[in-house]
């Protein structure tokens, strides 16, 4: 139970990635100024959460089973918090979803929706009513620079973001009104199994009715670059978790936070041509005609951002 002056965080998809590591870095902050519930949709996977929680676990954090598509349990779980009171809503859970439309049913398209948009608004409608009431209350969503900016072959998931930005630029005016905060995170690629599961899924991909140079442009074009782009600036969950923690503890939360200086220029593109042709241009120049110097420039960043040039360089020894 939290002790007066604790406030309550839940969270949402803690079972592995930037989930986990929010909820492990908020029940281990040294002045214990959380009560972590942490929430995951199958209880059978909370090992690896346990143990990274360490002796947290059963006291800056609790667990509880929570699946985002189900009414019945989005109910349920937020019944069995104590009064219904959530200081702080993390809405995590995601599900990505890779490949050429064509090979795609509608039927797996709308389940990414129903966890990346629908999920989100499940949560914040059984949540909502009572920070309104209390007038306090902060709703971080997990969104991407995918919510702000298409990218290639990521048509459905990046469209489940945006559907998620735009439900939640609207809502934040409103809850300014009942004194209650929202915002939006907005990693690029971060090392987790989100990305581990999508290649997964590549490498069991049939793409029945796509045509050949479509698979092509897919698996020989795009997913090196992508490879080379989660090498080159992938973030670790760790980062993301110390980023929403400032979010939650700023005294005034940003609407929108990019969490990765390195792909910043890469939105900013979206924002400096209102026609929309100097991104939907740059990327595609990047991809199809400056494939290899994509992969060159990837490499001389990482190597500059992992500082090994810089030990080389400045290290005394
Ligand atoms: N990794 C990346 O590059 C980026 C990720 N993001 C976003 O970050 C969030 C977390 O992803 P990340 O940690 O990377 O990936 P992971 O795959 O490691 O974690 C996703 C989490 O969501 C949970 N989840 C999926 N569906 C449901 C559901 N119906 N109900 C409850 N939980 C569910 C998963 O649970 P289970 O184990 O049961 O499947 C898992 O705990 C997602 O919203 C993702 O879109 C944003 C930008 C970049
Ligand atoms: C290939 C390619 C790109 C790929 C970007 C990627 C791979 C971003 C991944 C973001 C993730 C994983 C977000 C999750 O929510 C760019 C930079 C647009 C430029 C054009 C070529």
């Amino acid at each position: 139970m939290a002790s007066s002056g604790q406030k309550v965080v839940l969270i949402t998809g803690c079972s592995s990635g930037i989930g986990l590591r929010i909820a492990v870095t908020l029940a281990k902050d040294e002045k214990k100024r959380y009560h972590v519930i942490a929430t995951m949709r199958d209880l059978k996977k909370k090992d690896k959460l346990i143990e990274a929680a360490g002796d947290t676990y059963g006291k800056t954090l609790m667990l509880l089973p929570l699946d985002v598509c189900s009414d019945e349990s989005v109910k349920q779980c937020i019944n069995n918090v104590k009064d219904r009171h959530i200081d702080i809503l993390i809405n995590n859970a995601g599900v990505g979803l890779l490949g050429p439309v064509e090979s795609i049913s509608i039927e797996e398209m709308k389940k990414v929706f129903e966890t990346n948009f629908f999920g989100v608004v499940r949560m914040i409608k059984e949540v909502m009513p009572d920070m309104k009431k209390r007038r306090s209350g902060h709703i971080v969503v997990m969104s991407s620079v995918m919510g702000l900016q298409g990218v290639v072959f990521n048509d459905v998931y990046t469209a489940s973001k945006f559907a998620m930005e735009g439900f939640c630029e609207s809502m934040a005016v409103q809850l300014m009104k009942f004194n209650i905060r929202l915002s939006m995170i907005e990693p690029g690629p971060v090392h987790t199994e989100f990305e581990t599961k999508m290649m997964e899924d590549v490498a069991k991909m049939e793409y029945p009715g796509v045509d050949a140079d479509t698979v092509r442009y897919f698996k020989d074009v795009y997913l090196p670059s992508s490879i080379d782009i989660f090498d080159a600036m992938g973030q670790m969950p760790d980062d993301i978790a110390k980023c929403i923690k400032k979010v939650i503890e700023s005294s005034s939360p940003r609407f929108r936070n990019l969490t990765n200086n390195l792909y910043t220029p890469i939105v900013a593109l979206k924002y400096a041509d209102e026609t929309g042709g100097l991104s939907v241009n740059t990327f595609y120049n990047l991809l199809f005609n400056f494939g290899p110097l994509m992969h060159i420039t990837m490499s001389i960043l990482k190597c500059l951002t992992c500082s090994c040039l810089r030990r080389r360089t400045i290290s005394p020894n």
